[in-house]
């Protein structure tokens, strides 16, 4: 991750529990702020033990989140603030997953799937970037704590996406089996992977994921499709789904593990490819918005202000 570039800016803010609403844009967006503000952030969790500050670095390529020490070494994400003696010691590596497709694709319930075991059936669109924290265990003892980061699906084509990519260890790139465009939209997602890391020392790790693998008699993309577009690209396939849970933890494990040069063993496979059983539902077309990305000049992208700012500054 890119630490050292010649306009190197650092801010801190406090992210605080969800509700929903949007930041407000500070007054004066020409420089990155410094001090602490509060960011509503609607996938953290409630409570005291989730608000935390992070330190936002921004250099010219890269957007660096700087979480806190403790945050680090906690054995759950977004917070759980309570860590024994041992705990304190220890000190995991960390990873950067950036999670990126078109919008409506399943990244956020992915991420929160993976983090909170949990699945929410509305669609909230993700506003620039959502980030989670969760630690896992590899073959051999090895902890490794994974940064999420979840961009929306509205930032193709905006001013940050390279900044967000920049630097990852991994990426998975997401879409929904049932949309046929968020298939074909990859591309243009892996184009600007590539670009983005195109001065980087280190690779990504990418991954091909399909998601909502429970709605499997709506496919519109055929497996012979995703395999030859991971064939073409050396990219890990993996078929998921956010809601029941299929193959979530192994999708985030498998990469991590190929990332670290770790093999897992059938067993440890099985273990991750949990399935919790799912109501079937009526998947009316109406009911969730359908989010394909426009051409490209068309897009507006809406990041946190923060963000907007240092791109502003930074170039
Ligand atoms: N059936 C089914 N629905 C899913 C699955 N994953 C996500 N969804 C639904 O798809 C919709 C969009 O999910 P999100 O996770 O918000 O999509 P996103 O890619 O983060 O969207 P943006 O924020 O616009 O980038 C929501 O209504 C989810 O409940 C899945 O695996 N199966």
């Amino acid at each position: 991750m890119a630490t050292a570039a010649r306009h190197t800016h650092t801010t801190t803010r406090t992210l605080a529990p969800t509700s929903g609403s949007a930041p407000v844009p500070p007054r004066n967006c020409k420089r990155p702020r410094s001090g602490t503000d509060t960011v509503t952030n609607r996938n953290h969790e409630s409570g005291p033990a989730a608000r935390f500050s992070v330190d936002i670095r921004f250099t010219d390529r890269a957007l660096v989140l700087l979480f806190p020490a403790w945050i680090h070494r906690s054995s759950r994400g977004h917070g759980s603030g309570v860590m024994s003696d041992s705990e304190e010691e220890s000190h995991d590596r960390q990873l950067k997953f950036v999670v990126i497709g078109d919008g409506a694709c399943g990244k956020t319930s992915l991420a929160t799937r993976f983090a909170q075991e949990a699945f929410g059936k509305q669609y909230k669109q993700t506003i620039g970037l959502d980030f989670f924290l969760k630690r896992i265990s590899l073959p051999g003892n090895l902890n490794v704590t994974l940064q999420v980061w979840d961009i929306g699906g509205q930032t193709l084509g905006g001013k940050m996406l390279d900044k967000y990519v920049y630097g990852a260890h991994a990426v998975l790139l997401v879409y929904d089996i049932t949309n046929y465009q968020s298939f074909e939209n990859l591309e243009d997602w892996f184009s600007m992977v590539k670009k983005a890391n195109e001065e980087s020392d280190v690779q990504p790790v990418v991954s091909l994921v399909g998601n909502k693998i429970d709605l499997e008699h709506m496919r519109t993309v055929k497996a012979d499709k995703h395999q030859r577009f991971c064939q073409e690209n050396s990219l890990i396939s993996q078929f998921v789904s956010a809601k029941t849970g299929d193959s979530v933890n192994l999708c985030f494990q498998r990469v991590a593990a190929d990332i670290l040069g770790v093999k897992l063993n059938k067993a440890e496979i099985e273990q991750s490819q949990r399935v919790v059983k799912a109501d079937i539902v009526n998947y009316s077309q109406d009911t969730v918005a359908r989010t394909v990305n426009p051409p490209r000049s068309s897009i507006v992208s809406g990041v946190f202000s923060v963000f907007l700012c240092a791109s502003s500054s930074g170039r």
